[in-house]
């Protein structure tokens, strides 16, 4: 792993019971890079995110984030990733504003603000109300608060535009560039939208049965595949060629 490497993964294995679904994992997302991770239903996306922010331990293989090993050094790591992974879970009776500041209270760290990470996620006005009463886009939204509020310098991302509406998703991939380009974080997000992954990544990676197919940069894709993400996606998972 070298300085500009974010997150390096080698031969990661996790098998649940007699069910290996992950089977000998390799990825590298360089630093200030997007890198958007593809795959079918159940190719194994969510649980390499857990394994990744140590919400699961791998059988074998390993982990090495800013050159921390995640194993060993996760409580140094907590405050430098922020993650949203399946549904996030809220103090439900409490307020937007309330379960970031208790966000931020735990991470012990100062953050970009709890006013300005509700601006920028679009959810500048909920106020008092419950996080119980919000709806779906509404609690992705608080999600994404929740990952950005303490300033990582790596976000993971498990499908972070379900549930937005349009508006939504383009403030979201906007504030993904910018994040990227102007501020160097290194975001890794999953989505079945392809064109979602288009506007925004450097770098894809396919996985397939839990194993990572390929890694390419989205421009070399773009030019052998006439612009279309879609096209290289389908084409892999018919077994077609890697680039
Ligand atoms: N806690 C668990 N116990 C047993 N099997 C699990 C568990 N979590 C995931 N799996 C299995 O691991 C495999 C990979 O699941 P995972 O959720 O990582 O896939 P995914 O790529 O994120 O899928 P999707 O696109 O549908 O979200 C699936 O076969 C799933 O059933």
């Amino acid at each position: 792993m070298n300085s500009q490497t974010a997150i390096q993964v080698n031969h990661l294995v996790k098998s649940f019971g007699a069910n290996q679904v992950i089977k000998g994992c390799d990825m590298c997302v360089k630093q200030g890079s997007i890198y958007g991770f593809l795959g079918a239903n159940g190719a194994g996306k969510t649980t390499v995110f857990k394994l990744l922010t140590g919400l699961l331990t791998p059988d074998s293989g390993s982990i090495s984030i800013l050159g921390y090993n995640i194993l060993k050094d996760r409580d140094k790591l907590l405050s430098k990733i922020g993650s949203l992974i399946e549904a996030p879970t809220f103090y439900e009776h409490l307020s937007a504003k309330r379960n970031l500041e208790i966000h931020l209270a735990y991470m012990g760290v100062s953050g970009i603000g709890v006013e300005k990470v509700l601006q920028l996620v679009g959810l500048p006005e909920t106020g008092e109300k419950e996080v119980s009463k919000f709806s779906l886009g509404m609690r992705q939204r608080l999600g994404l608060a929740r990952a950005l509020l303490h300033q990582p310098q790596v976000l993971i991302l498990d499908e972070p535009v379900n549930g937005l509406d349009p508006m939504g998703i383009r403030k979201m991939r906007e504030l993904f560039l910018s994040l990227s380009g102007e501020s160097g974080v290194t975001i890794l997000f999953s989505s079945h939208i392809l064109s979602e992954i288009e506007h925004v990544a450097d770098k894809v990676g396919v996985i397939a049965d839990g194993r990572i197919l390929c890694e390419s940069d989205l421009s070399q894709i773009k030019s052998e595949y006439n612009g279309s993400l879609e096209d290289y996606f389908f084409n892999l998972m018919s077994g077609g060629k890697e680039l």
